[in-house]
């Protein structure tokens, strides 16, 4: 065995997510301009954490990133997800508790409460997995010092899914 390989450190990925993390959320997407209907999906999450071990042999806790997972994906759960910075789309809420988004073709009206209003420009799966990994990384970036890199996957239908990565140090 050379020096090199005796030495070397391989970065490693610890994943949590998968099978049982799925949840339900509604959304519309804008394309060419025009609001597609309103439809769910039941989206599907796996968080990658890179990075090389600590002294206890841990890139991350898998007790933590679960933790700070299920808590940047509740919000969405069973809410209907509206991009608040929408270029030519109002959104806006309106009395008696209700959202009304207007613009793209469309206009409709729900309840705030069944709503996740986000920092976002659109709802795509793309637009959703890099909400997320940002969500993450300012969560995870000071628990987790050993982590290097995020990455997260959001699936919206066994053919479909979007991959964004957030590089913490
Ligand atoms: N790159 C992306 N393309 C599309 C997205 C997206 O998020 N990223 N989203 C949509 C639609 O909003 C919709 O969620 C998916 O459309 P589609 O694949 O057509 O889904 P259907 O189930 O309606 O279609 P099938 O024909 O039954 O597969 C579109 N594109």
């Amino acid at each position: 065995m050379t020096a090199v390989q005796a030495s070397a450190r391989p970065l490693v990925q610890a994943r949590v997510g998968g099978a049982g993390w799925d949840f339900n959320a509604a959304h519309t997407g804008l394309h060419d301009g025009v609001f597609e209907p309103l439809h769910g999906h039941t989206y599907h999450v796996v968080l990658a954490a890179w990075g090389l071990p600590d002294a206890s042999g841990m890139v991350a806790d898998f007790r933590v990133l679960k933790q700070q997972l299920r808590e940047a994906i509740a919000p969405l759960k069973r809410r209907t997800l509206i991009a608040a910075d929408t270029p030519g789309v109002l959104v806006e809420e309106t009395g008696g508790g209700q959202m009304r988004v207007t613009g793209g073709g469309a206009c409709f009206s729900l309840p705030r409460s069944w709503t996740a209003l986000l920092p976002i420009t659109g709802t795509s799966t793309e637009a959703l997995a890099c909400y997320l990994v940002a969500e993450l990384a300012r969560r995870l970036g000071a628990a987790c010092p050993a982590v290097e890199r995020l990455e997260l996957m959001l699936t919206e239908s066994a053919e479909c899914s979007a991959t964004a990565e957030a590089v913490l140090r």
